[in-house]
């Protein structure tokens, strides 16, 4: 695929004061940005500042713990969770230049604790605290967006069931000297909404609206809140999750942490029955095990929601 040249345009990558979406015109703001561009920085979140900054701290002191030490929380060839970079899946993989340690958080009955860093010795509780106060913008958000598409408000929330899994991603992207190389490639997240801490300093994230780049500025203390594809398929296509990729830096390293949810196991998400009318047909097969498919669907090359669209009927196509 070809996109526009980058385009740098922080004045205007938008921004929503979640504290108000008790409002009427803030709601109309999250709905028409969703509808476009389906990410935004949040403030008004109520996380204090040095929380989001403790957060931080944990996840740079177990990027800096020496190697034996991370290697404690290594992922397995093909699972999921633990510490490492790419999967190598074919030859001629050009791999991210990352590190990731990918934790499941919720339910809390099936954390894989024999990943989750000893050290430093606060790293559980931190990230236990923060994936409860992330839980509750999720909710808060999700609430919102079906209140602004005047839906009864749990309706994407009943959709993952009463104990929905959160899981978190801290990636540490080392300095890289070949600007092919992407700190992330072009991807859809796998999860309802995803919820990210960006480095205090370094940008690299890059969102993609309208055939064209946009750097997501840093604002220390906002979350960036980006729409996975499971909330395009629960709106019909009404807001978007957009593709996004991490740009390397040469010189200075840059960390994030991000927080998602998902559904309950073995659950069927499809479209909302509200949001499928005579005029806005069904566009989104149902599915089961997004986040598999969706990887499935990324290492092949293809776009896991272009996957799942059932094609328009000629009453619809005109
Ligand atoms: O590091 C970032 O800013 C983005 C990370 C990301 O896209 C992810 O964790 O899915
Ligand atoms: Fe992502």
């Amino acid at each position: 695929m070809v996109y526009e040249t980058d385009s740098d345009v922080p004045a205007t990558f938008p921004v929503i004061d979640i504290s108000l979406l008790s409002s009427e015109d803030e709601l109309q703001k999250l709905s028409s940005i969703l509808s476009s561009c389906g990410c935004f920085q949040a403030i008004g979140h109520g996380i204090p500042v040095e929380f989001l900054d403790k957060v931080r701290e944990v996840a740079q002191q177990f990027f800096a713990l020496p190697d034996e030490e991370k290697q404690k929380c290594l992922r397995a060839p093909n699972e999921a969770e633990g510490y490492g970079d790419d999967l190598v899946v074919s030859d001629d993989q050009l791999k991210d230049c990352c590190k990731r340690l990918i934790l499941g958080v919720f339910p809390e009955h099936q954390r894989r604790m024999n990943l989750w860093p000893e050290q430093p010795t606060d790293f559980g509780e931190t990230l236990h605290e923060y994936a409860l106060k992330i839980r509750s913008v999720i909710n808060g958000l999700s609430k919102a967006m079906a209140r602004s598409l005047k839906l009864e408000e749990n309706s994407f929330l009943n959709q993952f069931g009463d104990c929905p899994a959160m899981g978190a991603r801290l990636n540490f992207y080392p300095p890289c000297p070949r600007p092919e190389v992407f700190g992330a490639k072009a991807h859809l997240d796998r999860s309802g909404v995803a919820v990210l801490l960006q480095d205090k300093e370094v940008e690299g994230l890059q969102v993609l609206v309208d055939g064209t780049w946009h750097m997501v500025p840093v604002i220390p203390h906002a979350l960036v809140v980006n729409l996975g594809g499971l909330m395009q398929v629960m709106t019909n296509g009404m807001f978007k999750s957009p593709l996004h990729r991490v740009l390397s830096n040469a010189t200075k390293f840059r960390m994030s942490v991000t927080v998602f949810d998902e559904p309950e196991e073995e659950r069927e998400i499809g479209p909302v029955d509200h949001l499928v009318n005579h005029t806005r047909p069904r566009l989104y097969r149902s599915i089961r095990n997004f986040a598999a498919f969706n990887y499935e669907c990324f290492q092949k090359g293809k776009n896991s929601l272009e996957e799942l669209r059932i094609p328009l009927i000629p009453e619809f196509a005109g």
